[in-house]
C-alpha cells in the first residue's frame, strides 16, 4: 500500500485494504502511510546534504509514536513544544542531542524535565524566559544550551492564524532586541549561546518569505559575531506547504533548499529545520463512513461519522481537503454537495458547496491531506471518543492508536457524591 506521492495525485491504497481496515477498527479512522512519511524525510534530508543539516520534525504535526518511532529510526530529530512531547519523544529513544525544544509559555516544569533530559537546544522566545531558564540550569547546576528566536518581521503569506513571523505575533523576540539579549544571554553563567533560530509561519506556498528571513537574520548573525559569541545552529524553523488541492504547487524541499543554502554562502553553521506538514500532510487520510445522504432543493448533504471534532482544518481556517469516495467508480456522477458531520454546529463540514462525486449511503469516504494537524488537534466535544491511527506498511497494517472508549472518555470526569441523591 502506497498513497499520496509529494505533489502526485496516484490515489490511496488499496480500496480492499481500507474496506478491511475499517472493518476491522471501525469507522472514522486516520490512516498514514509509513513509506510516504519515510520518503518525504528522507527528501528533506537529501536536499539539505549539502551542508550540515539536521532535520527535526515538528512533532505537533502528528505525534503518533508510531509515527515518531518510525522518523527515529530513519534519522530524524524532533522539534517539540511541551513536556508532553518531550515525553514523547523519549519514549522512542530519540538522542537529546536531536531534539529542539520551541514555544512562548515553557513552564518550570517543562525546562526542569528538557534540561535533565538534555536538549540540544532551547529555542528561547523571550527576556523572561532566558532568565528563568538560567535561573532553574543553576539551581540544578547545569549549563542550558539556548537559541534565541528571532522573529524577523516578515510577511508568511499564509493564512493569518498560522502566521508567526509578523512583529505583531506573539512568537520570538524582536529583531531589533535580540542583539542586546545575545549580549546578555554570553554572560549568563549558566547559559551556553549556541544557535539562532527562526520560524516564519506554516503552509508557506513560496520560498521568498524564508529567503527574507534568512537574509534578515544572517545580518544579525555577523553581528552577533562581531560580539565574540559563537553561533553554531541555525534554525531556520518549519513551514514548508503542501499541495491541498489539485493546482497548489508549492515549492519542494529541493527548491528550498537550493534557494536557503544559496543565500547563507559559506557560513560555517549546522543547519536546522523542523518541518512538520510536510513530512506527513500528504501521508495521511480520514476515512469516514457515510451514515446518510439528504437531498434537499438547494444541495445535498453527504453526513458522514466523522465531525469537526475529528478534523478541525476545515473550520478552524476554512482549509480546503480533497474528498473522495474509497470505492472508485468511474461513471459517478457529481453533485453539488455539503460534506457535514454529525455534530451540532453549521461549521461542522469538510467541504461546502462543492461539486463531489455521487456518495451512497454506507460506503466509505476519504477525507486527504489529513496526516497533518488532524488526530492532533481532535477533541471529545459532543461526547466523541477519540478516533483510532492506523499506519500501514507495504500490504500489512498496524493499529498506531486504539480508538478511545466510552469509559474513557468519561472516566475523568467527578461527580460530587453529595449530589448523588
Ligand atoms: C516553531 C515551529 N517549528 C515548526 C513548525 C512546523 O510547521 P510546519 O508543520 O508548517 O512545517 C511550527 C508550526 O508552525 C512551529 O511553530
Ligand atoms: N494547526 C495549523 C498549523 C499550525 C502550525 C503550528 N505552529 C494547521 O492545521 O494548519
Amino acid at each position: 500500500m502506497d498513497f499520496f506521492a509529494y505533489k502526485d495525485d496516484s490515489l490511496m491504497c488499496e480500496e480492499s485494504d481500507l474496506t478491511a481496515i475499517a472493518e476491522a477498527v471501525g469507522t472514522p479512522f486516520y490512516c498514514y502511510s509509513e513509506r510516504t512519511i519515510l520518503r518525504h524525510l528522507r527528501v528533506f534530508q537529501e536536499a539539505f546534504a549539502l551542508a550540515p543539516h539536521l532535520i527535526c520534525y515538528s512533532v505537533k504535526a502528528n505525534s503518533n509514536l508510531a509515527i515518531l518511532n518510525l522518523l527515529r529510526h530513519a534519522g530524524s530529530g524532533f522539534d517539540i513544544v511541551s513536556g508532553g512531547e518531550l515525553e514523547r519523544v523519549k519514549r522512542v529513544g530519540c538522542d537529546p542531542e536531536k531534539v529542539v525544544f520551541s514555544g512562548v509559555g515553557k513552564t518550570e516544569a517543562e525546562i526542569r524535565a528538557a534540561l535533565e533530559f538534555g536538549v540540544r537546544m532551547f529555542n528561547v522566545e523571550s527576556a523572561p524566559e532566558l532568565r528563568r531558564i538560567n535561573e532553574i540550569a543553576g539551581e540544578m547546576g547545569k549549563v542550558a544550551p539556548i537559541a534565541l528566536r528571532v522573529n524577523p518581521d516578515v510577511d508568511a503569506k499564509t493564512h493569518p492564524y498560522i502566521s508567526t513571523g509578523l512583529k505583531r505575533n506573539k512568537f520570538g523576540i524582536p529583531h531589533e532586541q535580540a542583539l542586546e539579549l545575545y549580549r546578555e544571554a554570553a554572560q549568563m553563567p549558566n547559559i551556553r549561546v549556541r544557535g539562532l533560530d527562526c520560524h516564519i509561519g506554516s503552509q508557506l506556498t513560496q520560498v521568498t518569505p524564508f529567503v527574507d528571513a534568512l537574509k534578515r537574520v544572517k545580518g544579525l548573525l555577523e553581528e552577533i559575531a562581531a560580539l565574540g559569541i559563537e553561533i553554531t545552529d541555525l534554525d531556520l524553523g518549519g513551514g514548508l506547504g503542501i499541495p491541498y488541492e489539485e493546482n497548489d504547487n508549492p515549492p519542494s524541499p529541493q527548491e528550498l533548499a537550493q534557494a536557503l543554502l544559496t543565500e547563507l554562502g559559506d557560513q560555517a553553521v549546522t543547519v536546522l529545520l523542523e518541518p512538520g506538514r510536510a513530512i506527513v500532510g500528504n501521508a495521511g487520510i480520514l476515512v469516514a463512513r457515510v451514515e446518510y445522504v439528504k437531498e434537499t432543493p438547494d444541495r445535498d448533504f453527504i453526513i458522514t461519522d466523522a465531525g469537526m471534532n475529528d478534523l478541525m482544518r476545515p473550520t478552524l481556517y476554512k482549509a480546503y481537503h480533497g474528498v473522495l469516495p474509497v470505492t472508485r467508480h468511474f461513471d459517478r456522477d457529481e453533485v453539488n454537495a455539503d460534506v457535514v458531520g454529525p455534530i451540532c454546529e453549521t461549521g461542522d463540514y469538510f467541504a461546502q458547496d462543492r461539486y463531489v462525486p455521487k456518495f451512497r449511503e454506507g460506503e466509505l469516504l476519504a477525507v486527504r491531506s489529513a496526516g497533518a494537524y488532524g488526530f492532533v488537534m481532535s477533541g471529545n466535544y459532543n461526547s466523541r471518543p477519540k478516533v483510532a491511527e492506523v499506519l500501514v506498511r507495504g500490504d500489512q497494517y498496524a493499529v498506531a492508536r486504539q480508538r478511545e472508549t466510552l469509559d474513557q472518555l468519561l472516566n475523568n470526569d467527578v461527580m460530587d457524591p453529595q449530589f448523588n441523591e
